[in-house]
């Protein structure tokens, strides 16, 4: 049971997590388009996953806009000539206490982490129903959409809302054979966390680098999650060995959360 000769589009795949899943479905036997706001870090995965034997392209779009999140899936079924996992893993952080917290923090976190995941989902199962089979969606919530975590309030509502829209699309387009599930990530050392410590270090006097070690000390596996730990969840969610789950949201964080 496998994916080769699928195509998956990955949004947020130029660094991080979603590289880690554009190289790890990729090798998996995938063609991956990338899609991001960042044309070139975009451009650099594909070469990765041309340099693996599969095809890639890239689109730039920013998954807030919903006709920019429409146009990058017509573009993908253009030039890899299907189009049949979608990962929206875009998102961005917010560190912000909520006593303290801005209109326009709260505004954009939500446009990206959930109009962003949500406009993904819409259009990404209006082209599986045009094309006529099935598909998979798959959605990045996060350990902090399972628990609210102190100066992550805002960033815990979106990921609790990614959960939310999980369920109830996978509910919807059930009859259509998409299934939609999501990641739930814990601490993976990427530039969002660097951004999350720093930030943290700022509002609370620790150290650089201190608000980091702390989360990572409470993980019962003991290290930090890699990308390619996200990704190999993330590639039994995009394979046929998961197509009897929907609307879940499993916890892949070494052991940090228990629900
Ligand atoms: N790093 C972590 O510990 C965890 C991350 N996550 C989630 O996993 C996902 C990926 O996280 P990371 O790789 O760590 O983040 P990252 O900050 O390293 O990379 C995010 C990528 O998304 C792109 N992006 C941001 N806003 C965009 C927009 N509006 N439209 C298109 N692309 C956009 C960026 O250009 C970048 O390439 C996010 O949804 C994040 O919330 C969840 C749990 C833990
Ligand atoms: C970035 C993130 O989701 C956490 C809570 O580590």
């Amino acid at each position: 049971m496998s994916i080769v000769g699928k195509v998956a589009l990955i949004t947020g795949g130029g660094q991080g997590i979603g590289r880690g899943i554009a190289l790890r479905l990729a090798n998996d036997g995938a063609d991956i388009a990338i899609v991001d706001v960042n044309d070139e870090k975009a451009a650099a995965v594909a070469d990765e996953v041309r340099a693996l034997g599969r095809k890639a392209t890239t689109f730039k779009a920013d998954v807030t806009k919903r006709e920019e999140v429409y146009a990058a899936i017509d573009h993908v079924e253009q030039e890899l000539g299907g189009f049949d996992i979608m990962v929206n893993n875009a998102g961005v952080a917010s560190i912000q206490s909520i006593a303290e917290v801005t209109p326009e923090q709260v505004e954009k976190t939500f446009k990206v982490n959930v109009q962003g995941v949500l406009w993904g989902i819409q259009a990404a199962a209006a082209k599986f129903k045009a094309l006529g089979h099935k598909g998979k969606i798959i959605n990045a919530s996060s350990i902090a959409g399972h628990e609210g975590f102190a100066l992550l309030g805002v960033y815990s509502a979106t990921k609790f809302a990614v959960r939310a829209l999980t369920q109830a699309a996978a509910k919807e387009f059930a009859s259509d054979g998409i299934t939609v599930n999501a990641y739930c990530p814990g601490v993976v050392g990427t530039d969002m966390w660097i951004e999350i410590d720093r930030r943290m270090a700022d509002i609370t006097g620790a150290k650089v680098g201190e608000s980091y070690e702390k989360f990572v000390g409470g993980i019962a596996l003991g290290r930090a999650q890699t990308p390619e730990d996200v990704a190999a969840f993330v590639s039994y969610l995009a394979g046929p060995d998961s197509d009897y789950m929907t609307g879940q949201a499993p916890l892949i964080d070494g052991g940090l959360v228990y629900r």
